[in-house]
């Protein structure tokens, strides 16, 4: 395995941190992990041009100091849907460019963890998509739930889209991003029980996260790159499991 791309439910789901967490947990077991984010709107122009705060804390938190340029090689200043922001600027956003960057951060790391912009089928232009991008750099798919009500619906319309645009779905994280959340427990089984592919971790909300508190919860070792975790949503078994944990009902058939 020489990287990761990071999905997410959504915009705001706690993609940038859960990512963090992963390249600590990573650089924990001795290997060397860079950090990307390919595509980026919401930038703020400096002396050295436009910077993303997610690609600015990705590199920084890198275990080599990595060419921004290459940690996120499309910037765009407002914080918009991107191929809009691209479309503004005058830029076309191309896999060869994000791919050339990738491999340029993959000759000096073990590991890079490649952040997603927004959601699993953000455009990125009139042919493009950010599930594109996975494909093309050959990257297994780390799929971040944003607890909070509705999740579960997004979770299963993201494994869904995953699974039919040819994504591999290699692991999932829960990310308590709403604190005040109510039966967490009861969400987490139903997404434990519609979900085939490892749970690498559950976070709690945390009063500031950091890298290495979050890697205390992240358990990327249980990542399974075999075959068998393709992204397959549960079975009819493993429906009538949920059923009996949670006492759900799904509804009957009608000939
Ligand atoms: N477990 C958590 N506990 C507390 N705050 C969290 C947690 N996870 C995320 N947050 C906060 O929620 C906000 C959104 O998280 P984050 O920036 O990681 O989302 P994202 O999916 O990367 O968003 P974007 O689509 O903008 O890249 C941030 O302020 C972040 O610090
Ligand atoms: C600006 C924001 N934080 C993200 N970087 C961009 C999210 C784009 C979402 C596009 C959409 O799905 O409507
Ligand atoms: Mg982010």
């Amino acid at each position: 395995m020489h990287g990761l791309f990071v999905t997410g439910t959504d915009t705001g789901c706690g993609k940038t941190e859960i990512s963090l967490g992963l390249m600590a947990a990573l650089q924990a077991t001795g290997e060397s992990v860079l950090g990307m984010k390919p595509v980026a709107s919401g930038c703020a122009r400096g002396p050295d041009g436009l910077r993303n705060d997610d690609a600015v804390r990705l590199r920084a938190h890198g275990s080599s100091e990595a060419p921004y340029g290459l940690v996120n090689p499309y910037a765009f200043e407002p914080a918009i849907a991107p191929h809009i922001a691209a479309g503004q600027a005058g830029v076309e956003i191309g896999l060869p460019t994000i791919e050339q960057a990738y491999r340029a951060l993959a000759g000096e790391a073990d590991q890079v963890v490649v952040e997603g912009v927004g959601g699993w089928r953000v455009p990125l232009g009139p042919q493009l998509y950010l599930s594109d991008i996975p494909k093309a750099l050959g990257l297994p798919v780390i799929l971040v739930v944003g607890l909070r009500l509705g999740c579960i619906n997004h979770a299963v319309l993201t494994i869904e889209s995953i699974q039919s645009t040819g994504g591999v779905l290699v692991g999932w994280v829960a990310n308590q991003v709403d604190p005040t959340m109510l039966s967490r427990d009861a969400n987490l089984a139903t997404l434990a029980a519609l979900i085939d592919a490892p749970c690498l971790g559950v976070l709690p909300w945390l009063e500031e996260p950091n890298p290495s508190e979050l890697a205390e919860y992240l358990h990327p070792e249980l990542i399974d790159l075999q075959p068998r975790h393709t992204a397959k949503l549960a079975t009819t078994q493993t429906r009538s499991e949920l059923r009996s944990e949670t006492g759900a009902r799904t509804p009957t058939r009608r000939a």
